[in-house]
């Protein structure tokens, strides 16, 4: 099958008075499993159905494959999409689900029962044709609903949320069958999740999206390591921020007045050096860049030291997560386990000592 790319360029999308959508780009490559990442409500599914035709077109133009198909109905653009629900008939069988699309699109009957078997047999379905949808599992409906698309052969692949039915199990099960068919079959393929874990795990590229605007795109690694600003620092993987006030700026080095903290002094940090100019900064880092201390340790001077209370704390297997109240903040602490290694009692005084070349600062911005 030839891979195609997809381009929106300025789309704009309203509803009444509400802007939905705020001048969107993307620009998606030939073959790619590209995520749509974002909160409840920025405007993901939007954007999705209006790539499929569902949504009236407003503002802005649709590229697939090149050619512009702004404006053409959903049937005219050779775009499958999957719905969150599966939307599968609940009277027909998986065979007369499948088949429905070619049906409609009168395909002779040798050919129909030919591509039926084969989308059938490539989501791993081919013994279960004559049940219905409620005699399966939630996984079973979900590549019943794959089935039901991909037989159509459609360029594009739209995936609104298609793992959320599903239990957390299934879920990682499945978002890595997904990923393997998605390859096997080489289809362009946009999915939308609020799942950060899902969109990292498997995507190639996403876009984090928030009120309506395509805030980063890149790989899950690039925004990972180096997030434009704070919305998308916290929202792919968990960051530590603390907004403070520049007090003193010499060389590389920097004082911060952090809200509810104190003077935090940070000296020789890459992320200080090419600090933005503004007097509002949020210093940013991840909860690995922390170590955790006792209250009464000898300080390693190569960390930038801050005292706190353990407010919680996670086993996770290779490492411990802390919750450690800092002045007014709450901060994530990783640490590696180490059979043996003394815990840090809730409650507890203790030391966190953060890596200065791991901070990266931004402007605060509104
Ligand atoms: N048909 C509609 N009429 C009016 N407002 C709408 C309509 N559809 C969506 N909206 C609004 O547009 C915004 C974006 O909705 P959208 O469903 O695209 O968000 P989302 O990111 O997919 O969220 P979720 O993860 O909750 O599905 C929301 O504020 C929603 O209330």
């Amino acid at each position: 099958m030839k891979k195609v790319s997809v381009h929106c360029r300025n789309v704009r999308l309203s509803y009444g008075r509400t802007e939905v959508l705020k001048d969107v780009n993307l620009d998606i490559e030939p073959g790619e499993f590209f995520a749509l990442l974002g909160p409840s409500g920025s405007g993901k599914s939007t954007l999705l159905r209006l790539i499929a035709g569902f949504n009236p077109h407003q503002h802005g133009q649709l590229l697939v494959d090149g050619k512009d198909v702004t404006g053409l109905p959903p049937w005219e653009r050779n775009i499958g999409m999957v719905f969150q629900n599966y939307a599968l008939w609940p009277h027909m069988t998986v065979w007369d689900n499948v088949a429905f699309g070619l049906v409609e699109r009168r395909v002779e009957k040798a050919a129909l029962r030919q591509r039926v078997g084969a989308a059938l047999e490539t989501v791993g379905l081919s013994a279960y044709g004559q049940r219905r949808p409620n005699q399966l599992s939630g996984g079973q409906q979900q590549r019943v609903a794959l089935a039901r698309t991909i037989v159509i052969e459609p360029q594009v692949l739209l995936l609104d949320e298609p793992l959320s039915n599903l239990d957390k199990t299934l879920r990682v099960q499945m978002r890595q069958e997904l990923l393997a068919l998605q390859r096997r079959l080489g289809i362009t393929t946009i999915f939308v999740t609020h799942d950060q874990e899902e969109a990292m795990t498997t995507a190639d590229r996403m876009a984090v999206l928030d009120k309506g605007v395509v805030q980063q795109v890149g790989t899950p690694a690039a925004l990972y390591d180096h997030p434009v600003n704070t919305f998308v620092a916290g929202f792919v993987g968990t960051m530590n921020l603390l907004p403070g006030r520049v007090r003193d700026r010499r060389g590389d080095a920097l004082t911060l007045d952090v809200d509810g903290v104190g003077d935090l002094h940070i000296p020789g940090a890459a992320g200080v050096a090419d600090a933005p100019a503004a007097d509002a900064l949020t210093v940013s880092f991840r909860p690995h860049s922390l170590r955790v201390d006792a209250a009464d340790a000898v300080r390693d001077a190569r960390y930038v030291w801050m005292p706190g209370i353990v407010e919680a704390s996670e086993f996770l297997g290779e490492f411990t997560r802390y919750r450690v109240r800092v002045g007014a903040h709450s901060l994530a602490a990783d640490q590696p386990h180490h059979a043996g290694l003394s815990k840090f009692p809730v409650g507890g005084a203790v030391s966190l000592g953060l890596e200065p070349s791991q901070v990266r600062l931004f402007a605060q911005t509104g």
